[in-house]
């Protein structure tokens, strides 16, 4: 029977096979490498890795999907974990001694930022991330400061990954299409992350991005002084993406000193 896409699942099934042999080849999986897909849906990309991973890890809330899947694949190969991404432990996929847990996705845009900042939690543990999002996405999350796109996402991201934008995928190649165009980011969780605190980081940046016209001393008033704006190496005049991440470390180090 054909499933029928269910928009609150955030379902576009890719179909193009170039798109797909395309993201394959930017993953590049080797046969042991430990990997987990984030929403395998009907599978199209789960095939594609399977021909070279000797076994895999998906992770697929929709049932029906579940099931198709385990009609599918034979368990020794394909270990499916049903529920919600958004409060699945990646931690707790076995991975052999001395390598990291490579995570793929075609992921639904509904959840992205939420599921990307959960995805950090586990960053120490990570290889890397390779995933389908929203092109407006990951303009925000490789956005330079200074550019219009440069925000919460950027910084929180950056923090915690090196990350590249691949290449643009158009509506065409999904089924149902989406209204936007997506793109393939490329992620590499950085090995020695700025000291600080992640939730302190999180709620400076919150307060900073929060009137975004306004310049950064009236932005963060109430958390910080003027003189620790420029203690932090900060201009007070600037507008808050002009502030780069070592600054933004800088003020949530203040707040608590690591
Ligand atoms: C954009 S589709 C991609 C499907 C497939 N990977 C493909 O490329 O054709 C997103 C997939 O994520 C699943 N999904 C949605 N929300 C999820 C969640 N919170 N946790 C896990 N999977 C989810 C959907 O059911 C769907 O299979």
């Amino acid at each position: 029977m054909k499933h029928v896409a269910r928009k609150r699942f955030g379902q576009n099934f890719l179909h193009d096979k170039y798109v797909l042999s395309s993201i394959t080849e930017a993953i590049s999986p080797a046969p042991d490498d430990a990997m987990v897909e984030i929403g395998p849906g009907l599978g199209a990309m789960t095939e594609q890795l399977m021909r070279t991973l000797k076994m895999m890890h998906v992770v697929e809330l929709d049932r029906d999907l579940v099931a198709r899947l385990e009609k599918t694949y034979n368990p020794a190969k394909l270990t499916i974990h049903a529920g919600d991404a958004l409060k699945f432990d990646f931690g707790s996929i076995p991975v052999p001694a001395g390598q990291k847990l490579r995570i793929v996705g075609n992921l639904p845009y509904n959840i992205s930022s939420p599921l990307l900042f959960h995805l950090a939690d586990f960053a120490p543990q990570v290889q890397d991330q390779h995933f389908m999002l929203q092109k407006e996405v990951v303009e925000r999350m490789v956005a330079e400061p200074g550019s219009k796109t440069y925000g919460r996402l950027s910084v929180m991201l950056q923090w915690r990954y090196d990350m590249q934008l691949l290449f643009v995928v158009p509506p065409e190649a999904f089924d149902p299409p989406p209204k936007v165009e997506s793109a393939i980011v490329r992620m590499i969780p950085v090995a020695n992350p700025l000291p600080c605190d992640g939730a302190t980081l999180e709620a400076v940046v919150l307060k900073a991005f929060s009137q975004r016209r306004k310049v950064i001393r009236n932005c963060l008033a109430g958390m910080f002084t003027e003189e620790q704006i420029v203690a932090a190496g900060i201009k007070p005049t600037d507008r808050p993406e002009a502030v780069g991440l070592a600054e933004y470390v800088a003020l949530a180090n203040l707040l608590k000193p690591q």
